[in-house]
């Protein structure tokens, strides 16, 4: 029952059992931008674990034991210990588990990735305002304009720092961070507002190549199909696909 592509429980399921020791749980939906921060974490670093998918549209009674504010993702450990919102959920396990660090060692650089991951949060919204007002058949120019702009300011970070990724020159935190919503930028219809940053655009190319992204992508044609049913409020979008 559990795996990232199970099929989600909802309303009426029986509660998941105490985790395996050896083993840390993830409370997800295949297709939250925000909980695959958490799963590309998990993969980057090589940590046992195993999925659980919510039903966001019918969830269970006891989802709210979990998390009181019913949201996705919660890490829960063999002790028991539920920790909630994607960027604590990531440093949590860049922290508690061995490998590579994907938070830089440098008290500034650290900052860095946090100052731009706050700043980023702004932009998720404009990207979901977008998704509502495509929906309901607005004009969008104004807040393509608005969205293309932010994105030139994160084209900026690229040019002043002159690497590849946000961190240097391989893959960290931040880049994972971020990653989801450019991976749902086509079925966003969305792709052009990168017309004007290229170093932005060889970030995307760069980061297809990162192996915890090839393991955690949706094709677009999935995504949108999937989004259809999610803002039509049906409790079969999570499972889209199944
Ligand atoms: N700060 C939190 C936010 C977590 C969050 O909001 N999760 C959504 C699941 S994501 C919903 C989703 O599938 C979606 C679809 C489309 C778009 N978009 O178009 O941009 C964005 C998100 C949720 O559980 N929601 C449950 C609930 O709201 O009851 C964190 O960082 O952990």
């Amino acid at each position: 029952m559990s795996g990232d592509h199970s099929r989600s429980l909802g309303k009426g399921s029986a509660a998941p059992g105490p985790v395996p020791a050896g083993l840390v749980r993830l409370y997800s939906m295949r297709f939250c931008p925000y909980a695959q921060r958490t799963r590309l974490v998990l993969r980057a670093k090589g940590i046992s674990h195993e999925v659980i998918n919510i039903n966001l549209k019918n969830k269970p009674e006891w989802y709210f034991e979990k998390n009181p504010a019913g949201l996705v993702p919660v890490l829960e450990t063999s002790k028991g210990q539920l920790i909630c919102e994607s960027p604590i959920t990531c440093e949590y396990l860049d922290e508690a588990f061995p490998g590579k660090k994907l938070m830089p060692s440098d008290p500034y650089e650290r900052a860095c990735q946090r100052m731009l991951l706050e700043d980023f949060s702004k932009i998720t919204s404009l990207l979901f305002k977008h998704v509502l007002a495509v929906k309901d058949g607005q004009d969008t120019t104004a807040l393509k304009a608005e969205i293309a702009e932010k994105f030139c300011k994160l084209e900026e970070v690229l040019s002043k720092r002159n690497t590849v990724f946000y961190g240097g020159d391989s893959v960290s935190m931040v880049d994972y961070m971020i990653w989801p919503w450019f991976e749902r930028l086509e079925a966003f219809q969305l792709k052009d507002s990168l017309n004007h940053a290229p170093k932005l655009q060889r970030w995307v190319e760069a980061m297809k190549e990162d192996p915890a992204v090839k393991a955690t992508i949706t094709d677009p044609q999935t995504f949108k199909n999937y989004l259809q049913l999610y803002l039509k409020n049906s409790p079969e979008a999570c499972d889209y696909g199944l």
